[in-house]
């Protein structure tokens, strides 16, 4: 093992140098194992920091800091692991594009929908602005795409390459470099059309053939670009580091509907030998990963002044009742965080094999069918895709790095507005049922994975593999944090003043701080935040101070329930389901946590629990999940084909995954599991496909 040991009281920044030394000191080639930094201060601090200026400095990839810090004599040791691998030559861990020297300004997308050939078949057209001097080529990511041509704006051929100079892999693709023919001062102007379609297996694209739709007629599309999924859609800087605006023509088989993460320009598209052809705009600009494009036999219903719902006809009349809130949640965050920005905001019912809960397209949000629970108990997930509008739609993440500044800006805001409508016991709530989550998620990782990180580093990652609801909750632990050290008044200010700062732009964590710091600038109280630890550390964050009666009373029954208290209706009557969910938590975390002989005391009470709750009958996609993991955990085999279907119809990564994991999990369960995945493999989503098969190759392993 090569070690670089430097004993000293010195700070991070003469570790960071004689880290940076001894380094660039070896030959390249060779991995450096580890280095250890040992000090007589917080060396776990300073381990962490080192690690992150290393990083910073492009020297070196750390691949993970270990926690522990033993004492070594008088000293406390932090050991960094380091790989040591060229620097990073792009300017975000996620894209291939030069978009430091050259940004796309807009884009026009002129596509045909083939249902015969499963592809989009047409064109994008890219208005180009240089951001350095003498810019002669742009790279954009790619993936699998058929390029048949790409020219200039006189029309002249352009020469370009894909996958060269190793810019191919399979987390990222691969670059497509494209010679501008010129050299671009900055500030100057170009156009490239690149003529191409997508591939039949696109990541980004599900077709579903009419079967597999509710009105078995027609066939149906839809997108899902988050993270780095566009780049299968349209050549582009597929970073959330670009934002442009965009225009788009659709041509698609009558007498089917499309929509886009834009406005329409007509009321009615233009119909011609069995075509309809639509047209959108979207004039905010926007990054990649927030194109989306459904297509199928869509209806609409007015649900707000601003607001439709749209679906397939058989579930409009139950997605117009399910969705009433909207116009509360958008109003609710205009007076928290200022102006709704986009126009419109409407939503779009999809299949069951849409893999995610929600994703914020602006002006179309797409929702999961698993929120028809029929009483409107599972709306928050509309008060968290409205919150996007502000944040990570406005204010966006620089990179996947710090997906956070999406989404724990975001969590925190849609528990805000719930508790705006419901009480502010109800928002403990949801923080305290939100953490119960988070914990499942770490342990899941280890408690030492990078992926616990709040800024961890996806440096070759598909973030895909990092998706958890770690940015979500570790990044709304912190903005609690610092509410409560600031006052509630004063930091809904401060984030009022974060979203006027940041509107249209993108940032990561260290314009956060740097903003948040200046927005408190010498008031004590914000002073000791451990930014480092907070940002880098790994695995559980401070608990948030929960108080709710709400929830203390999930704790009483749950208490109750596992001491042989058999239940009665009675017990949930005027429960919100966000404290039954909770009370499912509560039973599976005894269950998970105890020995044989608990999951047997535990399975033998199933059946009562049932009877007493109706949990076997539930219609609530939440509760059926909890409900199903719960019986497997304890072991009750008779509720497998239960869960088996619920997984087998149900794409939402959220649920599918976690059931199947129980499965495989459970005595004698793998291969039912296998052989029920396989069979349902071809309705769900690329994406929900390619992350199951990823789980089961880690379960055969
Ligand atoms: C630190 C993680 C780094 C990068 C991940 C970035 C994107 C992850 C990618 O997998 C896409 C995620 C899309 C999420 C969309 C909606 C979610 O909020 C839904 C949450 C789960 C659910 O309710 O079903
Ligand atoms: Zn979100």
């Amino acid at each position: 093992m090569t070690e670089l040991k430097v004993t000293s009281k010195k700070g991070t920044g003469f570790y960071t140098r004689a880290a940076a030394t001894f380094l660039r000191g070896t030959d390249d080639k060779a991995p450096v194992p580890s280095i250890t930094l040992s000090g007589t201060g917080p060396a776990a601090a300073t381990a962490a920091e080192t690690a992150n200026a290393i990083q910073k400095q492009g020297l070196a990839s750390i691949t993970r800091v270990e926690t522990g810090y033993p004492e070594v004599g008088s000293q406390s040791v932090a050991r960094l692991a380091v790989t040591l691998t060229a620097p990073w030559p792009y300017p975000d861990a996620s894209s291939y594009s030069n978009f430091d020297e050259i940004v796309v300004e807009s884009y026009a997308l002129d596509h045909e929908i083939s249902f015969a050939k499963g592809i989009l078949e047409g064109s994008i057209e890219l208005t180009l602005r240089a951001v350095r001097e003498g810019v002669s080529h742009v790279v954009l990511d790619s993936r699998s795409l058929s390029i048949t041509k790409v020219t200039g704006a006189d029309g002249a051929a352009l020469d370009f390459d894909v996958g060269s100079k190793g810019r191919r892999s399979e987390a990222l693709g691969e670059a497509l470099d494209v010679q501008l023919g010129k050299a671009l001062d900055a500030g100057d102007s170009a156009v490239v059309r690149i003529a191409y379609s997508t591939a039949p297996d696109a990541v980004a694209i599900q077709f579903l053939s009419p079967q597999q739709t509710q009105g078995k007629q027609h066939p149906y599309l839809f997108t899902q670009c988050q993270a780095i999924h566009a780049r299968c859609l349209m050549p582009c800087q597929d970073t959330p580091g670009v934002k442009s605006r965009y225009t788009a023509k659709l041509t698609v088989p009558a007498p089917l509907t499309a929509l886009m993460s834009a406005v329409p320009d007509d009321a009615e598209p233009k119909e011609a030998e069995g075509k309809r052809c639509f047209s959108f705009t979207q004039k905010v600009p926007i990054p990649s990963y927030l194109l989306a494009i459904a297509c199928g036999n869509l209806v609409a219903r007015r649900i707000g002044p601003r607001s439709h719902v749209w679906s397939e006809p058989e579930a409009i009349e139950a997605c117009a009742f399910e969705f009433t809130d909207t116009e509360k949640f958008l109003s609710i965050g205009e007076k928290l965080w200022g102006e709704y920005f986009w126009g419109i905001y409407d939503l779009l019912v999809l299949p069951p094999s849409f893999p995610y809960g929600g994703m914020e397209n602006p002006c179309l949000t797409f929702v999961t069918p698993t929120l028809l629970a029929g009483d409107k108990s599972l709306a928050a997930t509309v008060a968290h895709e409205v919150t996007h509008s502000w944040f990570g739609n406005l204010c966006t993440n620089r990179s996947w790095e710090c997906f956070w500044l999406n989404e724990g800006f975001t969590k925190f805001g849609e528990h805000r507005i719930m508790g705006t409508i419901n009480g502010p016991d109800y928002e403990q709530l949801l923080v305290r049922q939100a953490m119960v989550e988070l914990a499942g998620d770490v342990a899941h990782f280890g408690p030492g994975h990078e992926f616990t990180k709040l800024c961890p580093q996806l440096k070759g990652v598909d973030p895909d593999d990092a998706f958890s609801r770690v940015p979500y909750m570790k990044g709304a632990s912190l903005l609690l944090h610092l509410e409560k050290l600031v006052g509630k008044d004063r930091f809904e200010a401060y984030l009022k003043a974060h979203v006027e700062r940041f509107a249209g732009e993108c940032l990561d964590q260290d314009d956060f701080k740097s903003f948040f710091m200046k927005h408190f600038s010498g008031d004590p109280a914000v002073q000791n935040v451990d930014w480092q630890r907070w940002f880098y550390g790994c695995g559980m964050p401070e608990m948030p101070v929960v108080h709710s009666v709400l929830a203390e009373k999930v704790d009483l029954l749950s208490s109750s329930l596992i001491g042989g208290y058999e239940g009665a209706a009675a017990d949930l009557e005027g429960w919100f389901p966000a404290q039954t969910e909770l009370l499912l938590e509560r039973l599976a975390d005894h269950v998970k946590s105890g020995d044989a002989q608990v999951r047997s005391e535990m399975r033998g009470r199933l059946d009562g629990w049932s009877a007493a709750y109706g949990f076997d009958r539930t219609k609530n996609a939440e509760l059926r999940f909890r409900w199903l993991k719960l019986a497997l955990a304890c072991g009750d085999d008779s509720r497998a084909e239960a869960a088996i279907q619920m997984a087998q119809e149900v794409g939402r990564m959220k649920f599918t995954r976690p059931l199947y994991r129980a499965l495989m999990a459970a005595p004698g369960l793998l291969p039912r599991a296998k052989e029920a995945f396989e069979r349902a493999k071809p309705s769900y989503h690329p994406i929900t496909a390619k992350m199951l098969v990823q789980d089961f190759a880690k379960a055969e392993a």
